[in-house]
């Protein structure tokens, strides 16, 4: 077993295994063979993870700002050391070609950690002036957080989540998904190496079941969740039953409006980078791609030219540009939905075949023509499946690009810097691109609104999720009371 961690899960500043805990396999998608095999945290490693959190929360929480901001820049420092050993492992995990592994997990990791390090010496609160009388609030930690991740991004949403969380003083318990649990593991023991107290940052595995029962556990204040949005439900509804604080980080189905005016190269470039970046693992991915009818067979001509360049090979080859779905089931998924797309009449531009090799190979597939009432236009599909609609009119297309329940990104491309504007200005979406597409550098606030998520991750708008404010009125005359 070529990728088999210590043990499964790092708790209190060391690996720590319980084969009580139901195994899991994890596997290389681009073959399909297995690469390790983690055991599903039981009972006894989760109070164990809980209790070393809730320890080193007080001993982190009572360090100056800086102090602890320094460990984070430390953290990121290593991190972009290993970078190319981390990469190696995400690919594995993942399946993610190499060539993206490289530059967009570890290293959007580091950029988080470096951020956050930074910005923590600077989180205040404020000074009240009431005419005499004065006020000042306090930022404080909200306690021991759990992070729960997707499969898609595992190194990036670690850090993610664990760089404002632990910035702000708060400790972090961090159920990675189980089918990508080990990069996770890595970003415990750089942040250990970098000077954090053990249990400060904690990795526990296993299926929906251990997100619950953390979700749930009262030593919890926070929890955040990268993942769908039927998971979001039920762990927001979970966290809210005991008022827990939430971030969500959901699903979507993305609309990118392409018009007449825009740069038909670039316009094909963002759509690839929105539709195949990540075989189409991507939650802000601009899957439903509306092209204005004058540039339409112009872009679909140049984007099946550009798309038969995919180069589909060996993951760890720097040459090779995309690579497999994460696991069998996600492939049958995504077969599934092609299968759907042509027999409710979409036109297959290109792709649409599951490869004959091992591992989960499809390939990246444009359908054209392509209606709101197709299922392929509705649900997230989260593979390499793009869906390309037709429209006449800016209102028109504005309108059917917001009646869909998601709302996380949205896109526009056009030569036209007043319309650029107009139209993000209507979009329903928390994350936009005007003649770009998917670029989530840590300084900018990502996130959602509508079903696709609460909160917001990364830039200064993070702080305000990972920490809450005491309030403190000081007088200073005498006390007047009625009696
Ligand atoms: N908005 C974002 O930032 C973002 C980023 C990446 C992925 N995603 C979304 O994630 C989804 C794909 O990832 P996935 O298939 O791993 O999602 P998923 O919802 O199946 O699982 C996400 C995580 O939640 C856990 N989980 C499942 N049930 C749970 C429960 N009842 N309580 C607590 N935890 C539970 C899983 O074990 C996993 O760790 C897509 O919908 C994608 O759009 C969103």
């Amino acid at each position: 077993m070529i990728c088999q961690p210590t043990a499964s899960h790092f708790v209190d500043g060391r690996y720590l295994e319980d084969e009580a805990g139901d195994e899991i396999a994890v596997i290389y998608p681009a073959t399909g063979t297995p690469i390790a095999t983690v055991h599903a945290a039981t009972d006894a490693v989760i109070d164990a993870a809980l209790d070393a959190a809730t320890r080193a929360q007080a001993e982190w929480a009572a360090l100056s700002p800086r102090a602890r901001g320094r460990v984070l820049t430390d953290a990121a420092r290593i991190m972009r050391a290993r970078n190319r050993e981390l990469s190696e492992l995400e690919t594995y995990d993942t399946g993610k070609p190499l060539s993206e592994t490289l530059v967009a997990d570890a290293t959007s990791g580091a950029d988080a950690l470096e951020y956050f390090g930074g910005l923590a010496g600077t989180l205040t609160g404020e000074h009240i002036p009431l005419g005499g009388d004065w006020a000042y609030t306090i930022r404080e930690p909200l306690g021991v957080c759990a992070g729960i991740g997707a499969w898609n991004y595992p190194t990036q949403i670690a850090c993610w989540k664990a760089a404002p969380a632990l910035a702000c003083g708060n400790a972090m318990v961090f159920k990675p998904s189980e089918t990508t649990p080990l990069s996770a593991l890595k970003v415990a023991e750089i942040l250990l190496e970098a000077g954090a107290p053990a249990g400060l940052f904690n990795v526990v595995q296993g299926m929906g079941m251990v997100g619950a029962r953390l979700a749930t556990d009262p030593r919890i204040a926070k929890v955040s969740l990268t993942g769908s949005v039927p998971t979001g439900k039920r762990v927001y509804a979970a966290a809210a039953a005991e008022m827990k604080h939430v971030t969500m980080e959901l699903g979507g189905k993305s609309p990118m409006l392409v018009f007449d005016d825009a740069d038909i190269d670039n316009a094909v470039g963002g759509a690839i980078l929105g539709n195949f970046y990540s075989s189409g693992q991507v939650c802000s991915n601009g899957t439903r791609v509306f092209v204005q009818r004058g540039v339409k067979e112009r872009f679909l001509d140049r984007l099946a030219e550009r798309v038969r360049g995919a180069v589909m090979g060996d993951p760890m080859d720097e040459a090779t540009t995309f690579g497999p779905m994460v696991s069998a089931t996600q492939a049958d998924k995504v077969m599934g939905y092609i299968t759907q797309g042509r027999d409710e009449g979409a036109r297959l531009v290109c792709g649409g075949t599951r490869l004959d090799r091992p591992g989960y190979w499809i390939e990246p597939t444009v359908f054209a023509d392509v209606t709101d009432d197709m299922t392929i236009a509705r649900d997230e599909i989260f593979g390499p499946v793009m869906a390309v609609l037709d429209f006449d009119d800016e209102a028109d297309a504005i309108a059917r690009a917001n009646a869909t329940p998601f709302g996380l990104s949205a896109g526009v491309f056009t030569r036209d810097i007043s319309r650029a504007h107009r139209v993000i200005g209507a979009l329903r979406a928390g994350s936009c691109f005007i003649n770009s597409y998917n670029d989530a550098p840590v300084e900018v606030p990502f996130g959602a609104v509508k079903m696709s998520g609460v909160g917001r991750e990364n830039a200064r708008a993070a702080i305000e999720h990972y920490s809450q404010l005491k309030s403190v009125y000081v007088r200073m005359g005498d006390v007047e009371a009625p009696f």
